[in-house]
């Protein structure tokens, strides 16, 4: 397979003198052709910046970013195969849903614009419609539309569906694996509705503080984590020499939530008389970045 986005010591902060935010700190990530992977982390943890910069549309502080080769930053060679959805799109004044459908094979290349006409009935879009006039869950489905339609073999999502009901957010997840499977291309989704998106991943990777915490094959990392509950003094020898993600505790009872616990260890933890829970993905990534515990680990190796 090979590499789509490399990364070494990607760093980007904003601000000077005493007011310095380190958005994106040391990232180094690789990215395989034809895979979707999920970009996800709390609040203000990097993730659009991370974006930004992989699209030429933020310029680094320091460190290096290859996709398909080559920078990305004005580089057209590149740009032109990427397409990038993000929530605060803007467009000219005067435009309706219809002309950005129109304009849309002018950035992309393999635009399918029977495709886009199906996907506009499927979500419901007024093509009529000026975009400054549509609802918050119709902007974002035109986004949607533009970033399936525009078939980029490299296309960032970026919280595409803000105001999108339950129902079409179905639809796009649906679109979005039916097209793939017989369209592959590389694809970064970032959201917070993990549980929601869990299943079309097949790899993740987790931001937190500008720092990469996990970046994991989905597989691996769904079965990876478990929690251990039981005695606190039990749970607390259990775990001793573990990696453990994340402790919780009431009284003389404990749950540690612990990565990579293989067959043997899962033996050794009933026999010790503890129970065995599994971990979703949302619970998985909640408990690596929640901040306030002392014994999280940064790095998952599943
Ligand atoms: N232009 C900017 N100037 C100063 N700080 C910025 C700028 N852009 C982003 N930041 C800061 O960088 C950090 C990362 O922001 P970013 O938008 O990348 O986070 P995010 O993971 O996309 O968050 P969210 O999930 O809330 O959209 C935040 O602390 C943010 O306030």
């Amino acid at each position: 397979m090979s590499v789509v986005i490399r990364t070494e010591g990607l760093s980007k902060s904003y601000g000077f003198g005493g007011n310095v935010v380190h958005a994106v700190t040391e990232v180094g990530v690789a990215l395989e052709e034809n895979r979707i992977y999920g970009l996800l982390g709390r609040n203000g943890a990097g993730k659009t910046t991370l974006m930004q910069l992989l699209t030429g549309q933020e310029f680094a502080t320091r460190g290096a970013i290859e996709v398909f080769g080559e920078s990305p930053v004005e580089n057209a060679r590149v740009l032109d195969r990427v397409c990038f959805i993000k929530e605060s799109q803007r467009y000219p004044d005067d435009f309706r849903v219809k002309h950005v459908l129109r304009s849309a094979p002018w950035f992309f290349a393999n635009w399918d614009h029977d495709f886009a006409d199906e996907l506009v009935a499927r979500f419901r879009v007024p093509r009529n419609r000026r975009m400054k006039k549509l609802s918050r869950g119709q902007l974002s489905a035109v986004g949607v539309i533009v970033g399936l339609a525009s078939r980029a073999p490299l296309t960032f999502f970026d919280e595409p569906y803000l105001g999108l009901d339950a129902v079409a957010r179905q639809l796009f997840y649906d679109t979005l694996l039916a097209d793939y499977a017989e369209h592959p291309r590389t694809v970064v989704l970032s959201t917070h509705l993990i549980d929601e998106v869990s299943n079309l991943l097949e790899h993740v990777i987790v931001i937190d503080e500008g720092r990469i915490v996990i970046d994991a094959d989905a597989d691996s990392l769904r079965g990876s984590a478990v929690d251990v509950v039981g005695a606190r003094t039990a749970v607390d020898a259990f775990v001793a020499d573990r990696e453990v993600l994340h402790r919780a505790g009431l009284g003389g009872l404990a749950t540690a939530t612990v990565a990579g616990l293989d067959e043997p260890g899962r033996v050794a933890a009933r026999a010790a008389g503890l129970e065995l829970a599994p971990v979703s993905l949302q619970q998985l990534v909640i408990r690596t970045t929640t901040g306030d515990n002392a014994d999280r680990t940064n790095g998952v190796t599943p």
